[in-house]
C-alpha cells in the first residue's frame, strides 16, 4: 500500500503523523512510504532519519497524490480540501462535529475518513486519551501562565504562597482532560474542584483524588455557585462524536470574579463556553464582557516533540493494520477501527456526527459496504 504523511500546516501546529520508526516498520512490511519534507523537524524527526528509514520526500502535492492511506494530525484544513478524493483514506483527527466545511469536504469527496477522536474500544477513546492527557496538563500551565500580570492577567499566583491563598480552579467535565487538569493544578497547590454528570466518574474521582480535591455532581445551582468563586475555569467535557455540550453561557459570564480565566479545552468539539471560539498558539486569548478565554483547539500541538511521541504510540498499531488489511477490510473485521469511521461513499456515518449535521447525507457503515 502506498502511505503517505504531510507536514501540518495549521498555525503553530508542529506534530508529525508517523515518526521514522514507524516509517521503518511499513517499509519492511512491505509498504511504499512518502513523507513531505521538513514534515518531522519541529518534533525531532530530520528528513534524513525518514529517509534512512525507507521513506521517499515529496512535496506536498506528491504526499497527498501518491497516498492510498493518509496518516496525519490535524484535521485538513481548507487549503488541503483540494487534496481530498474518493480512492483515499485518511487517518487523523477530523472533529467533525464543529466543522461543516470539512465535513462537506469529504462527503462531496467521498473520502474515507477514519477519526482518532472516535476510535472507541473498551478502556474509552485510545486515540485521543494521549493528546487529552497532555491538554489537559497543558491547561493548568495556561492557568498560571494566564493569570501572570505580564500576560494580561490578574497578577496572582495559581497555587498562592505561604501566607497567600491559592486560586480556585474548576474543572467542567472530569474524564481524561479533566483529571489530568486537576493533577497537574494540585501539583502547583491551586484549590481545585472537578465537576462532572457521570456518577461512576464522580465515584472514580473521588477515590483517586482522596480528598485534595472537591468531586461534585453538576447541576446548574452547583456550576453557578462554583462559577462565583473561580479563579480559572476549565472545559473538559466530551460526549464522543457529539458537539460538546454547553454548559456555560454568556449570561454565566456575569457571575464570574474580576479577573477570572475560561480555558476550554473542549473547543475542538464545538467548546463548552456559548462565548468560546477556536483560537491558535498565534493569538490564544480574546476576551468577551471582560472575561479573558483561551480556546487553543490543538494544545498538544505546542510541545510537538512530547506529543507526536504520544500520539503515535497509540496511532501506530492501528495505522499497521489499515495498511496490512487494506482500510475497507480492517474496518469489516475491526469495530474498534470502524468506531472510527466518520465518512464513506459520500455519506457521514458517525451517529454523534450526524446528530450535529442533521441535514448532511448520513447512512450506516454496513449499508455503505453492503454488508
Ligand atoms: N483543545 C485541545 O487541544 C484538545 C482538546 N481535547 C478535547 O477535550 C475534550 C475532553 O476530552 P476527554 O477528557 O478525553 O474526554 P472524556 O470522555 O475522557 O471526558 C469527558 C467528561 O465530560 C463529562 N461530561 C459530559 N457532559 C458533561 C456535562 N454536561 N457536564 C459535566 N461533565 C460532563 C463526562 O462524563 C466525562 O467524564 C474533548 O472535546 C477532546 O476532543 C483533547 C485533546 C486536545
Ligand atoms: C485532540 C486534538 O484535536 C488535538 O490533539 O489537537
Ligand atoms: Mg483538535
Amino acid at each position: 500500500m502506498r502511505i503517505s504523511t504531510v507536514k501540518e500546516i495549521k498555525t503553530r501546529e508542529a506534530r508529525v503523523g508517523i515518526v521514522p520508526a514507524g516509517v521503518a516498520v511499513l517499509v519492511q512490511d512491505g509498504h511504499d512510504v512518502f513523507v513531505e519534507r521538513d514534515a518531522g523537524a519541529v518534533a525531532g524527526f530530520s528528513d534524513a532519519d525518514y529517509e534512512d528509514a525507507g521513506a521517499k520526500l515529496v512535496d506536498q502535492a506528491e504526499a497527498w497524490a501518491n497516498a492510498e492511506l493518509l496518516v496525519k494530525v490535524k484535521e485538513p484544513i481548507a487549503e488541503e480540501y483540494q487534496f481530498l478524493r474518493e480512492d483515499l483514506t485518511l487517518f487523523t483527527y477530523l472533529h467533525l462535529a464543529a466543522d461543516r466545511p470539512l465535513t462537506e469536504a469529504l462527503l462531496n469527496a467521498r473520502t474515507l475518513g477514519i477519526a482518532y477522536e472516535t476510535v472507541q474500544d473498551s478502556t474509552g477513546l485510545p486515540l485521543l486519551t494521549p493528546m487529552s492527557e497532555i491538554a489537559g496538563r497543558l491547561a493548568a500551565h495556561a492557568a498560571a501562565t494566564y493569570l501572570t500580570a505580564p500576560e494580561g492577567g490578574p497578577g496572582r499566583l495559581l497555587g498562592g504562597s505561604p501566607g497567600v491563598a491559592p486560586c480556585r480552579v474548576v474543572v467542567i467535565g472530569g474524564g481524561v482532560v479533566g483529571t489530568q487538569a486537576a493533577l497537574l493544578a494540585l501539583g502547583m497547590q491551586a484549590e481545585v474542584t472537578v465537576l462532572d454528570t457521570s456518577g461512576t466518574r464522580i465515584r472514580e474521582l473521588d477515590n483517586l483524588l482522596n480528598g485534595r480535591a472537591r468531586v461534585v455532581m453538576s447541576d446548574p445551582a452547583t456550576l453557578a455557585h462554583e462559577l462565583s468563586t473561580a479563579d480559572v475555569v476549565i472545559g473538559a467535557v466530551l460526549v464522543p462524536g457529539k458537539a460538546a455540550p454547553q454548559v456555560v453561557s454568556r449570561g454565566d459570564l456575569a457571575l464570574l470574579r474580576q479577573g477570572a480565566l475560561l480555558i476550554d479545552v473542549a473547543i475542538d468539539q464545538g467548546g463548552a463556553f456559548e462565548t468560546s471560539r477556536p483560537t491558535t498558539y498565534a493569538d490564544p486569548i480574546y476576551e468577551v464582557d471582560g472575561v479573558r478565554h483561551y480556546c487553543v483547539a490543538n494544545m498538544p500541538g505546542g510541545v510537538p516533540q512530547s506529543s507526536t511521541r504520544a500520539l503515535t504510540n497509540a496511532t501506530f498499531p492501528h495505522l499497521r493494520r489499515l495498511a496490512s488489511l487494506g482500510p475497507y477490510r480492517t474496518i469489516v473485521e475491526d469495530p474498534v477501527l470502524a468506531s472510527g469511521v466518520n465518512t464513506c461513499g459520500g455519506a457521514i456515518i458517525h451517529a454523534g456526527v450526524a446528530e450535529a449535521l442533521p441535514e448532511l447525507p448520513h447512512a450506516s457503515l454496513g449499508s455503505m459496504l453492503s454488508i
